[in-house]
């Protein structure tokens, strides 16, 4: 009997791994079937094969190559070396495209944006809005109910420079810095080290939730606390791979890890209704303008038949979230200047120049003339090389000649680019110089601020950093520039931020570019330059600040930081 038991065992095992070794092997085989035209202007069907691919193993598919790096994106670099910059990978049963440099990523995200609208349907993405990741802004597909959440997000949460919105953006900063330096000043405590993420964590929740929905929170108030942990623990899940994604029916192993994840969610949410949305509801007033982001989603609710007020709830769940991205940047700069004196000594002396000695705050206006300051926010983007959220492909097209089919998810390496010998000198060195170039002699007030960076919300194209004919001259006589790949001590003032780097995407390109960087480089810059203003930081131990390559995020209880009082 029980060797009947063994050998039917035995049989199902066989045949599940023939099953899915040969739907595998026909997913690689299968061409896409793209519409082209030819050169008379007859438009016909052709088949196009898929980029090169590893052998896959049956179940796990390509899997296992990418489980021995312990960034993966270091992995997609590396099996690049052996398959071309683009190259397909199939991780369990699912079809993945890896693009791995600045033209593919191009004709991916801008050309054929049309075509790669989609986001992975991983269960861990459902678990975190409510069961249906497309009532999530960043997880879910290309749709017109997208396109109007985006333009609607977009004129509250990306306040452009001399907008009204970006004044607000400045005295909300400005104001939460007040409380958040007494804070500090009654935590810290001088030469011992304290746990300053939760502490960075909240004033940025409360920085959002004042612009988004004018109101903050008691940082003793307990369910603040709660759901600001709840966020950047989201956060941190959000930017892990898990195996969940690609092996769907491990899920029974990992209940108790999606029902946390489900919990912090519903957490969060219920917070949003009852102390947000709720009150605001019975306030509102239509013939008034917007007050804030709030405003215009209820009145949006009332006015508009296809918006409900779930869409909303997780509209706001999204963007107050934000705050986590950018506490964890700010934490992860702090690091930095921690392992490295000579980036605190030129920030403080850009602070210490723009303020009288701290006789006053660092404001918004400042930004403009702190170059290294928001050069090291950028150095962090950089060295981190926060991933892009991945593609995917709605219907089948074609990549650098490369058959493309639906459903296909694509990895757009933004790490390579970040660490490309070719553009960056000594990438692998945390060096906020690399941004900044020499003032020219006429380069007066005048003209700095007619150059100012411009986002370019309009054309989805990620940061705007000038004509691109600059940056071939860059790459011509790099000398021009004050990129040593080192650091070293810089005057203030004498220097200004790049205006041409089109390798470097942070924020992504295309249609589904991040909606929220200006927040991001406000709220971050009056962050990091006031908490420099007033102290000094240091690590209690150099050797326990471990972090991860490619992740933006920090784990949720990370090191621990001494702020020590400046002079
Ligand atoms: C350091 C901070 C941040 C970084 C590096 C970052 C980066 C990114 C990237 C790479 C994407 C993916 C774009 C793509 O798929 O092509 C993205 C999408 C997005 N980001 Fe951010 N982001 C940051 C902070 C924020 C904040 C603070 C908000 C909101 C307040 C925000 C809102 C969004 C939204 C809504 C999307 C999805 C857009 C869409 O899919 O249509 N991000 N972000």
């Amino acid at each position: 009997m029980i060797f009947e038991i063994i050998y039917l065992f035995v049989a199902i095992l066989l045949i599940v791994i023939g099953t899915s070794y040969i739907l595998i092997i026909l997913n690689c085989k299968r061409k896409a079937i793209v519409e082209t035209t030819l050169s008379n202007g007859e438009k016909v069907k052709c088949e196009f094969a898929q980029a090169p691919s590893p052998n896959p193993w049956p179940i796990i598919g390509n899997l296992d190559i990418i489980g021995r790096f312990a960034n993966p994106f270091k992995g997609f670099q590396t099996l690049a070396e052996k398959y071309g910059n683009i190259y397909s990978l199939s991780f369990g049963h699912t079809r993945c495209l890896v693009v791995n440099n600045l033209e593919l990523i191009r004709e991916i995200l801008n050309k054929n944006g049309k075509f790669f609208g989609g986001r992975p349907d991983f269960l861990r993405y459902h678990k975190l809005f409510g069961g249906d990741r497309n009532n999530s802004l960043a997880l879910c597909d290309w749709s017109h109910l997208q396109q109007k959440r985006r333009n609607l997000a977009r004129r509250h949460c990306s306040p452009r420079e001399s907008s009204s919105y970006f004044t607000k953006m400045s005295c909300i900063g400005c104001d939460e810095i007040g409380i958040l330096m007494e804070r500090l000043q009654n935590v810290t405590v001088s030469g011992q080290p304290i746990d300053l993420k939760p502490i960075l964590n909240a004033a940025c929740a409360n920085m959002f939730s004042q612009y988004m929905c004018s109101i903050r929170f008691d940082y003793e108030d307990n369910e603040f606390q709660q759901i600001v942990h709840f966020f950047d623990e989201i956060f941190w899940e959000i930017n892990q791979g898990h195996p969940l994604d690609f092996l769907p029916w491990l899920s029974p192993f990992y209940t108790k890890h999606t029902t946390r994840i489900a919990y912090w969610s519903t957490t969060i949410r219920k917070f949003i209704l009852e102390r947000i949305i709720d009150q605001r509801q019975l306030d509102i007033d239509l013939d008034e303008p917007d007050t804030d982001f709030t405003d215009a989603l209820l009145k949006s609710l009332i006015e508009n038949e296809n918006m409900c007020r779930n869409t909303i709830i997780f509209m706001l769940e999204d963007f107050i979230g934000g705050h986590s991205a950018v506490g964890n940047l700010i934490m992860l700069a702090l690091t930095y200047i921690a392992k490295d004196p000579i980036i605190a000594r030129n920030i403080q002396n850009e602070i210490d120049a723009i303020s009288n000695n701290g006789e006053r705050s660092i404001t918004l206006e400042d930004m403009e003339e702190m170059s290294y300051t928001m050069a090291t926010i950028y150095e962090v983007l950089r060295y981190s090389s926060s991933p892009i959220v991945p593609h995917v492909a709605s219907e089948d097209s074609v990549v650098s000649g490369f058959g493309v089919t639906k459903g296909t998810i694509v990895f757009i390496n933004n790490y390579v680019l970040n660490m490309s010998q070719e553009y960056w000198r000594n990438p692998d060195q945390f060096c906020p110089g690399r941004f900044l170039e020499e003032k020219c002699k006429n380069n007066s007030k005048k003209s700095l601020t007619s150059d100012k960076r411009k986002i370019s919300e309009g054309s989805d194209s990620g940061i705007d950093f000038g004509q691109e004919n600059e940056f071939v001259s860059y790459l011509k006589n790099p000398n021009m520039t004050a990129d040593t790949g080192n650091n070293e001590i810089r005057q203030p003032f004498k220097f200004q931020l790049k205006k041409n780097l089109p390798h470097f995407l942070p924020f992504s390109i295309g249609k589904r570019t991040c909606i929220g960087q200006n927040l991001v480089r406000g709220f971050g810059f009056i962050l990091l330059a006031n908490i420099l203003l007033r102290y000094n930081v240091s690590s209690p131990d150099l050797s326990h600040m471990n972090i991860n390559p490619a992740s933006l995020a920090l784990p949720a209880k990370c090191f621990e930081l001494i702020l020590t009082t400046r002079k």
